[in-house]
């Protein structure tokens, strides 16, 4: 029986991908797990390098937790941080389903970052921005293609700036790319569903409703 399928959420830098994310990953515990992505952006304070489901195997070697508790502590916005010779390494070796420059950095999903999750049969959540949304499209992944979206630029503007994570050449090239990703999502077929995130409970309910059927065909099976 094929798992659980896969979610591709996308949307601009600042949208509210991660709060959703975070905040679905709490909620369904054991449900979901996070593709850990590679970036050669520098991390964020509170970011650590790939907690994702790689080091499964260390983490329960070291401790006698279930495997749900271990899971739960994967957070939704880690990364495997590495330089631009090791990001290209990578994909020279085809380990990357998709790769993408973003606002001056490289960003890719490794096939085994997917792998790792799938094989927990968990529904695995990749976050991409557009680029990786197209390239993903020409794979035979079939993930739910979600695009969150901010109700308008100033609104994102504001957010992002709220959030103090960009420098003043990021937030610009963000919210250029931001104008871009706007457009393209308002394309017909793109995406299975457009969730303008402007009141939060309402837009983390919307994005419940759209999974909530391979939420339970997983919480069936582990029954
Ligand atoms: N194509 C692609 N985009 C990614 C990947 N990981 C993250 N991104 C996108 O890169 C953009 C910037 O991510 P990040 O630097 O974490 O900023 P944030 O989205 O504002 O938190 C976002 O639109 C992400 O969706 C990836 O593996 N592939
Ligand atoms: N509905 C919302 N209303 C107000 N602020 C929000 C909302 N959703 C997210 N935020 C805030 O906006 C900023 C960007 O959200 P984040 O989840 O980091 O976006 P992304 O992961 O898409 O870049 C964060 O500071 C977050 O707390």
């Amino acid at each position: 029986m094929s798992g659980p399928r896969p979610v591709v959420l996308s949307g601009p830098s600042g949208a509210g991908k991660s709060t959703l994310l975070k905040r679905l990953m709490k909620e369904y515990e054991g449900v979901f797990g996070f593709s850990v992505s590679h970036t050669t952006r520098n991390p964020r304070p509170g970011e650590e390098d790939g907690k994702g489901l790689n080091c499964l195997p260390m983490l329960l070697g070291a401790t006698l937790l279930p495997v749900a508790d271990v899971l739960s502590s994967v957070t939704s916005e880690d990364y495997h941080f590495v330089t631009k010779e090791k990001m290209q390494e990578g994909i020279d070796k085809d380990e990357f389903i998709e790769n993408a420059e973003f606002s001056g950095n490289m960003y890719g999903t490794s096939k085994s970052s997917i792998e790792d999750v799938q094989a927990q049969n968990l529904i695995c959540i990749l976050d991409v921005d557009i680029q990786g949304v197209r390239n993903i499209k020409k794979t035979d992944l079939n993930p739910i293609y979600i695009s969150i979206q901010p109700p308008s630029m100033e609104i994102l503007e504001k957010r992002l700036r709220d959030r103090q994570t960009e420098t003043e050449d990021s937030l610009q090239k963000r919210l250029e790319a931001a104008r871009i990703d706007m457009e393209l999502s308002k394309e017909p077929g793109v995406f299975d569903i457009v969730i303008v995130n402007d009141d939060l409970e309402e837009a983390y309910e919307k994005l419940k409703s759209v999974l909530i059927e391979e939420i339970e065909k997983v919480q069936d099976a582990q029954k």
